[in-house]
């Protein structure tokens, strides 16, 4: 075997395999670091949901928590073994190496470890000379023998031993020669993988190059990376170590962890795939990552964050006209990738930056073919400017963009009723605890004649919601299955105290679908009025209902 003179002034034979043209593992640790988000604590059943999912999804390897130190993940081997079938993954359990003076076989954490059955085994270890002295309060000697006995005594057991080595690049830049140390020891021991820890997560990827490569050309094993994002960079930081050579990456799904997250697994992978030619998940797994993020976000009750690469739901979504002109004619113009290559959807937003190309797109969207009908592509965009200018907003409302469209189709739109006129009033009795009640009245016709109805509620909205609700469901029973699921108001002019603008959002629900509508005016009870309509014909008009 050659030698490799490192920059670090060590000499160390050269590879026996060449890990940069090794194929990439992946290494999922949403169940351990993840769940070290702030605000996240998952039961034992959301974990085991979870490593289903990420099994599905085709990752190498789960690290499922630490067992012997957080009974839930005691609990979570133990079931795991049963109730988990893994076709892909490989179950890792975390914990550290041996105490300082102790005997692995003897330490009643490494004890947990293979009490937990895992067949791959991941030991935080220190690798910076200061933590060794400092936090672990030992010497540097003692550190290197707790890695190599707990490493070795791991292996003979027949496990796959994976090394975190915490705080690695910190140690490295301090004192490249302890760290290089702690990385061969663990790999003359037998460790299969040696990952490098930016645990305090503050590298750039230029560094990250640089340290990676001198450790790959002075040790003898695969490399994996392990990244934090205090600096923003963590998934920078991971494709700056595989370019440089490592061969394993470590990540969570949307990026949970601790402070400011880990490196988001499927944005490294999307990119290594898509980008630069490494097959990780193959096709089918990258096709299941945008539904995978999300089903996780369900499990972890944690909302999906849109605006997150390749999987959130703003991702392909496109609001310039300009952009929109360009996409009709091609959408490579404006997208870096196929979303459906991460089974995510290209979406035309409208708003006032729409131009007619945005419309068009948007009416492909929802089943109408506008091409060619430039003048009504120049009303209904004059429309949308002039309403979002009067304070409406499209883009967060698809379902009032859409009424809007079919009214300047044919001219009035749906027509399941006809509003005569709707009131409302707020009573307050005197007296301590006494309720504020609403009623509110509303008189419309539908085919079936003239209906006058009344309604009750905890405010004026609230008892206009009852009161439309109660006039139309002898017409239109299907409306018994929608559901208000969100309410948000907005006032637009704050300078103007009571006399502002007011915008309602409301969102509504029903087994199938979920959507969104819009109302403004000089009141919230108008505003509210309008967003309430809307949703309620938007929803008729999917559950193909005719006018009655
Ligand atoms: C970088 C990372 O994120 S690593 C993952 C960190 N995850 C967690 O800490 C979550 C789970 N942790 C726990 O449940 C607890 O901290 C336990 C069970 C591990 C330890 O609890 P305690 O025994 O009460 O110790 P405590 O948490 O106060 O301190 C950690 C101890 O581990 C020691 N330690 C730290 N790193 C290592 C290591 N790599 N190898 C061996 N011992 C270590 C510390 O020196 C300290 O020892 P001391 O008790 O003699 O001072
Ligand atoms: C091991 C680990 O989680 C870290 O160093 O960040």
């Amino acid at each position: 075997m050659s030698s490799t003179v490192a920059p670090s002034g060590l000499t160390r034979p050269a590879h026996a395999e060449d890990p940069a043209s090794a194929v990439v593992q992946v290494y999922d640790t949403t169940l351990r670091d993840g769940a070290q988000q702030e605000g996240m604590n998952l039961s034992v059943a959301d974990k085991l949901a979870i490593a289903a999912q990420l099994d599905e999804l085709g990752v190498g390897y789960i690290e499922g928590g630490w067992p012997g130190a957080i009974p839930k993940d005691t609990e979570f081997f133990a079931r795991a073994a049963k109730e988990l079938d893994l076709r892909h993954a490989r179950l890792a359990a975390f914990g550290s190496t041996c105490k300082p003076g102790a005997q692995p076989h003897e330490d009643a954490q490494v004890r947990a470890l293979v009490d937990s059955e895992a067949p791959v085994i991941t030991l935080v270890a220190k690798s910076d000379i200061r933590h060794v002295e400092r936090a672990l309060r030992t010497t540097a000697e003692e550190n290197l023998r707790m890695i190599g006995e707990t490493v070795r005594y791991l292996v003979g057991l027949g496990k796959e031993v994976v090394l975190d080595a915490e705080h690695f690049f910190d140690g490295y830049r301090y004192d490249p020669a302890y760290a290089l140390r702690c990385v061969q020891t663990a790999f003359d021991a037998g460790a299969a993988t040696v990952v490098l820890c930016d645990t305090n997560g503050g590298m750039l990827p230029d560094w990250v190059s640089q340290v990676v490569g001198e450790v790959r050309a002075a040790t003898t094993g695969r490399l994996g990376m392990h990244a934090h994002n205090d600096s923003g960079c963590a998934v920078a930081n991971t494709l700056a170590a595989v370019g440089a050579g490592a061969a394993h990456i470590q990540g969570t799904i949307n990026g949970y962890g601790e402070r400011t997250g880990n490196a988001d697994l499927l944005t490294c992978v999307a990119n290594l795939q898509l980008k630069l030619g490494h097959d990780l998940l193959g096709s089918d797994g990258l096709r299941e990552s945008s539904r995978i993020s999300h089903a996780i976000s369900e499990l972890t009750n944690i909302t999906p964050y849109g605006r997150q690469p390749y999987v959130g739901a703003s991702a392909f979504a496109h609001k310039a006209g300009l952009h929109a002109s360009a996409i009709r004619i091609d959408p490579d113009l404006y997208q870096h990738i196929d979303p459906v290559a991460v089974g995510n959807d290209m979406r035309m937003l409208v708003s006032e930056m729409a131009g007619r190309a945005s419309i068009e797109l948007k009416g492909r969207e929802l089943g109408f073919d506008l091409a060619g009908q430039s003048e009504l592509l120049g009303r209904v965009t004059q429309r949308v400017k002039d309403a979002e200018a009067a304070g409406y907003t499209y883009d967060a409302a698809d379902a009032s963009f859409e009424l809007l469209l079919r009214h300047e189709i044919d001219g009035h739109g749906p027509r399941f009723f006809e509003v005569e006129s709707w009131r409302t009033f707020v009573e307050h009795r005197p007296g301590v605890g006494a309720p504020t009640d609403a009623e509110a009245t509303v008189k419309l016709r539908t085919g079936h004649g003239r209906v006058v109805s009344t309604g009750e509620g905890n405010g004026p909205v609230n008892a206009l919601d009852d009161a439309l609700r109660r006039a139309l469901v002898s017409t239109y029973p299907e409306i018994e299955g929608f559901e208000l699921t969100d309410y948000k108001v907005r006032i637009l002019d704050s300078q103007q105290g009571t006399d502002a603008i007011i915008r309602v959002l409301i969102e509504t629900s029903d087994t199938v679908h979920s959507w969104s509508t819009v109302g403004v005016g000089p009141n919230i009870i108008e505003a509210s009025w309008e967003a309430l309509t809307d949703a309620i014909v938007w929803g008729l008009l999917h559950a193909a209902v005719e006018p009655r």
